[in-house]
């Protein structure tokens, strides 16, 4: 693996489950742009929202995205990264980006189980199943156009793992 190979997609997707399982296989580097930024904050970013704003985060959200960009490695990204066109441009000259799609039930099935409030404050103030469909249906779009590879992410994150390995012709075991 020579260049860094961006996740993206909606919260819930499986950036950073199908992310860490893909570093593990390849033995590759992995960082997440949503653990790396509040680790070094000292907060969790639904505090850095409520005490700084979204555009607050936003910034630090660019900031963290050159700063863990390197030569190589695996890079789980936040679901708004794409809002950016800065981001989107940045990460499509400096590596590969990966789109992991799923549509709506299964990203609220997945998030209703697993709601980490911390990491995923509301976006919208809307109840979850509005919400995620709002909001996908307003980046899906930039999603698309930031990807140079899209996968089908409803599937298990080791079936997804092996649609990256194979779209990308990694060498890795399986
Ligand atoms: N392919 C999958 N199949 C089933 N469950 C999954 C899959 N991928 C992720 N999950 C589960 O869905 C939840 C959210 O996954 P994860 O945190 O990896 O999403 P994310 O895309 O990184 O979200 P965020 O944008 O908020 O960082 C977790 O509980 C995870 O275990
Ligand atoms: O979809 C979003 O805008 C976000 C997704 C999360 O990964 C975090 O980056 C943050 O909660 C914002
Ligand atoms: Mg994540």
């Amino acid at each position: 693996m020579t260049q860094p190979i961006f996740l993206i997609g909606p919260r819930g997707c499986g950036k950073t489950t199908v992310g860490l399982e893909l570093a593990r296989l390849c033995q590759s580097q992995f960082v997440d742009t949503d653990h790396w930024l509040q680790t070094h904050a000292g907060k969790s970013i639904a505090e850095i929202v409520e005490q700084e704003g979204w555009e607050s985060f936003r910034a630090r959200e660019t900031a963290t995205l050159e700063a863990v960009t390197a030569a190589s490695g695996i890079i789980a990204t936040g679901g708004g990264i794409i809002l950016s066109p800065y981001n989107r441009q940045f990460m499509r000259e400096k590596g590969i980006v990966i789109y992991l799609s799923a549509p709506v039930p299964v990203l609220v099935e997945r998030l209703e189980a697993s709601p980490e409030e911390g990491q995923r404050p509301t976006l919208t103030g809307k109840p979850i199943g509005e919400e995620v469909s709002a909001v996908l249906a307003e980046r899906d779009a930039l999603y698309r156009e930031a990807a140079h590879h899209i996968v089908d992410a409803s599937l298990t994150p080791a079936q997804v793992v092996q649609h990256i390995v194979r779209v990308l012709d990694l060498a890795c075991a399986s």
